[in-house]
């Protein structure tokens, strides 16, 4: 909150002048919070053309402000034709500098745009750059130094380039440096975040991937503080420290559902800008374990059954890229397997804006049943496959998940319900969904699963072991269980307990940056 003084003084300019712009004379102005021009109209054009134009005005926010730079006579970070317009302009108007801001346009996306104005001088040219630059420097959000993983075969096999051509030009246009590390191997980022990186010298950690690098770089993060706080992560109760440093993400991934539900879409330059401006979004991050031993955390999907089977078999066609998902999809829903169990769950207490729920109580509830899909859904995971999501009304960082149960029913019901993630019909509404917003959860099969090997990445397959469900003859073979679809990476325990654990996660305001809050 800001006082009468306060607000005064925050609406004080610091600096006005005449200034040419595109060739139109304009009165701007710079106070603490935004940066102004208007178009000034020529008493002898308006004599001349005898016509009242409008003044046109533009404002940009100080905190929307990307970067401010002097025309060079040199620039090159441009294309050649730019470089030679570039040129030609600073020849005209030696005392010139841009602006960089954030423009929003449509479906949540931002640009990076940019206005140039000339100077009388070169000493008022340099008192622009010099004040505006000091506003940037009190804001104290925005990130200088980062460290930033790629991993180059998420998604379309992209990211490398993804990043070298939309989101370093903004980085530099923004003066912040980076490291970067491209990936070599799975879990390159979380070993080297856990044992090696020198977090001292960074701001934040940019992702460059999909929910499965982001899961990498959240498991070294939470492991690197545990470990510098000598807090044992594993055991069951342990109070987790929480973490300093907020994790941005760059898309680049196949699904990248923690990206669009946070930001709104799937947009490396969007998310670039978000993590420039020093946005931050806290989120849920839950901590699933078997038999009390800690297995992984999750912040968006952990699913079961359906989503569990679609995954498992995606890996196997991770050489289609995203497209694997729609033909993994397809299989499982042919197979249409149903998985017996029990699900117990504890509601949360506050079921404000929760719509379906009808019986709620602070004792844990008990389900048995055969289910098609259990899905605990940390946040809405909306992605470009289903816009609003498996949750549209899932609160972020509000320390429950929602936990989705879809019962055995027919294949085209099984339809009808998918379907539903893509219109804006209600998924929630049939016979044989429900949904409970929940602070913990428990999932037991009804048969006792064989004993798993650590890090087995298959499941045993006992003959006379198949899928209940109709199809269960033309099927691929598999078990009586399904595995978990944890944040996009195969958890093969099919018991497991989940907790919401940790309240504020951050990650950038409808965007990316994450850290844990230290009130937890
Ligand atoms: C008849 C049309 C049916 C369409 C059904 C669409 C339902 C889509 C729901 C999508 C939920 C996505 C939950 C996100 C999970 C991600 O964490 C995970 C990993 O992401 P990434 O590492 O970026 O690849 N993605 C998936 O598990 C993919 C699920 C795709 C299911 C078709
Ligand atoms: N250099 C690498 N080589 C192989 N796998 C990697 C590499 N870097 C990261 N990974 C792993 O790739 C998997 C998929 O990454 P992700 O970014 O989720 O892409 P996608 O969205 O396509 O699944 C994750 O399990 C991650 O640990
Ligand atoms: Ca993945």
């Amino acid at each position: 909150m800001t006082g009468p003084a306060e607000d005064t003084k925050s609406q004080l300019t610091l600096l006005s002048s005449k200034l040419l712009h595109q060739h139109q004379a304009v009165e701007a102005a710079l106070n603490r919070h935004v940066f102004v021009w208007k178009e000034i109209e020529e008493k002898s054009q308006k004599r001349s053309s005898g016509i009242s134009k409008t003044p046109r005005s533009h404002i940009v926010q100080v905190s929307e402000i990307v970067g401010i730079h002097k025309v060079e006579n040199e620039d090159h970070t441009k294309s050649k034709w730019d470089q030679k317009k570039t040129l030609q302009f600073s020849q005209l108007f030696p005392n010139a500098f841009t602006v960089f801001y954030v423009k929003r346009t449509k479906n949540h996306q931002w640009r990076c745009n940019e206005a140039t104005f000339s100077c009388s001088s070169a000493e008022l040219c340099e008192q622009w750059i010099q004040v505006t630059r000091e506003q940037l420097s009190l804001l104290t959000n925005r990130p200088k130094r980062l460290l930033v993983y790629i991993n180059p075969f998420g998604g379309k096999r992209r990211g490398k380039r993804i990043y070298e051509e939309k989101v370093a030009p903004v980085f530099q246009q923004a003066g912040i440096s980076a490291d970067v590390i491209v990936t070599e191997r799975a879990n390159h980022a979380r070993d080297h975040l856990t044992t090696e990186a020198n977090l001292q010298q960074y701001d934040g950690v940019v992702c460059v991937g999909g929910d499965g690098m982001f899961s990498e770089i959240l498991h070294g993060l939470v492991a690197r503080t545990q470990n510098d706080n000598k807090v044992d992560q594993n055991r069951p109760g342990a109070e987790l420290k929480p973490c300093m440093l907020r994790i941005g993400i760059i898309p680049a991934g196949s699904t990248d559902c923690i990206c669009f539900a946070t930001v709104g879409t799937n947009d490396p330059v969007t998310s670039a800008l978000h993590i420039i401006i020093g946005d931050s979004q806290p989120m849920d991050v839950c901590s699933v374990h078997h038999n009390d031993v800690f297995l992984r955390y999750s912040v968006s999907l952990l699913g079961y059954g359906f989503y569990g089977d679609v995954l498992a078999d995606s890996e196997k066609k991770r050489w289609l890229g995203p497209a694997r998902y729609d033909l993994s999809g397809v299989k499982a829903f042919l197979c249409h397997n149903y998985y017996k169990g029990t699900v117990s769950f504890l509601p949360a207490e506050d079921n404000l804006g929760h719509p379906r729920d009808k019986m709620q109580s602070d004792e844990e509830t008990v389900i048995c049943g055969k289910f098609i899909a259990i899905n605990a859904a940390n946040m809405s995971c909306a992605c470009p496959r289903s816009p609003k999501g498996l949750s549209p009304s899932a609160h972020l960082a509000d320390g429950t998940a929602d936990l989705i149960l879809v019962r055995k029913c027919s294949r085209l019901d099984f339809f009808r319900h998918l379907l539903r993630h893509t219109n804006t019909d209600d998924q929630f509404d049939h016979s044989f969904v429900e949904v409970h917003r929940v602070k913990k959860f428990h999932f037991e099969p009804l048969d006792p699963q064989p004993l798993l090997l650590e890090n087995q990445s298959e499941l045993p397959k006992k003959p006379g072991f198949c899928p209940m469900g109709s199809a269960q003859t033309t099927c691929i073979p598999s078990a009586a269980h399904s595995s978990w679809n944890c944040d996009g990476e195969i958890l093969h325990h099919a018991a497991i307990q989940k907790n919401v654990i940790l309240k504020n996660f951050f990650l950038d305001d409808k965007d990316e940056s994450a850290k844990l809050s230290t009130d937890n």
